[in-house]
């Protein structure tokens, strides 16, 4: 039976959210005191954002029960996905490069270890050919497929794709995430969810904090736009679902 698929309906959930690309043990703090259920750490040396196994592990102890901490890989030796993960109690892995399914599968002792599969969507109008469905029947043992814009350096570009052009009914747990913002969030649920019962939202860039001059301070954290932004989620769960 596979995990993304299934002949039913998939049930309307609240919006889980994940906030990703953490390094700092207060940025931890503010997504939980926010109410994330899940934070992410790159576990990719050539992210801004990277971190080791052993950081992650250290800062994902500050975590209480229920709330996730999920590790991101982009093409990571199947022995690095599986001793990292064994260290970290608990942890998903996220999969955001070029692995097959069966990379999934040897990366996750055979799918034991739970793991989500990004789908990186081209920019513009040229994300209406992306083979969604079929995508998600090849990675029909994730957790959950997410939905990522296609950029430069496998992820973390805080670029958004048509999230309009998705195919109007998609029967798999989704994560929305690319370019999310505080500002565009509650509009990307409305739009997504009207799509798929069972969403989810991962942020990285659009919680960051800038620097005087406005420029993005990757792997660092703006409290406050992670309250916005989980506050922003809230007001599209308390949205009525439009049809598509
Ligand atoms: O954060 C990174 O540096 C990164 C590197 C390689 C692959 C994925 C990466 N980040 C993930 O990309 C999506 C979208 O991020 P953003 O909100 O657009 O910045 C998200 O899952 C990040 O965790």
């Amino acid at each position: 039976m596979s995990s993304t698929s299934s002949s039913q309906p998939l049930a309307q959930t609240r919006t889980r959210v994940k906030i990703c690309g953490l390094t700092r043990e207060q940025d931890v703090d503010a997504a939980v005191a926010s109410g994330a259920d899940a934070v992410g750490f790159v576990l990719y040396a050539k992210s801004p954002r990277a971190v080791t196994p052993a950081r992650a592990a250290e800062l994902a102890a500050r975590l209480p029960p229920f709330v996730t901490p999920v590790l991101l890989f982009v093409n990571a030796p199947a022995t690095e996905v599986i001793a990292s993960c064994a260290d970290l109690a608990g942890a998903v892995a996220q999969f955001h490069g070029d692995e097959t399914p069966e990379d999934c599968l040897r990366a996750t002792d055979g799918g034991r270890i739970p793991f989500l599969r990004a789908a990186r969507i081209p920019l513009g109008e040229h994300g209406a050919h992306f083979p969604l469905l079929e995508y998600a029947r090849q990675y029909s043992r994730a957790r959950a497929i997410l939905l990522d814009a296609l950029v430069e350096g496998y992820g973390g570009g805080g670029k958004a794709f048509h999230w309009s052009l998705l195919p109007p009914a998609v029967n798999c747990h989704l994560v929305l995430s690319g370019g999310l913002t505080p500002a565009n969030v509650t509009d990307g649920i409305l739009q997504v969810r009207a799509r798929c019962p069972s969403l989810a939202v991962d942020v990285s860039s659009g919680v960051e904090a800038t620097g005087p001059d406005g420029s993005p301070l990757k792997g660092i954290k703006d409290a406050g736009k992670i309250e916005r932004f989980i506050a922003a989620v809230r007001a599209a769960d308390a949205a009525p679902v439009a049809p598509t």
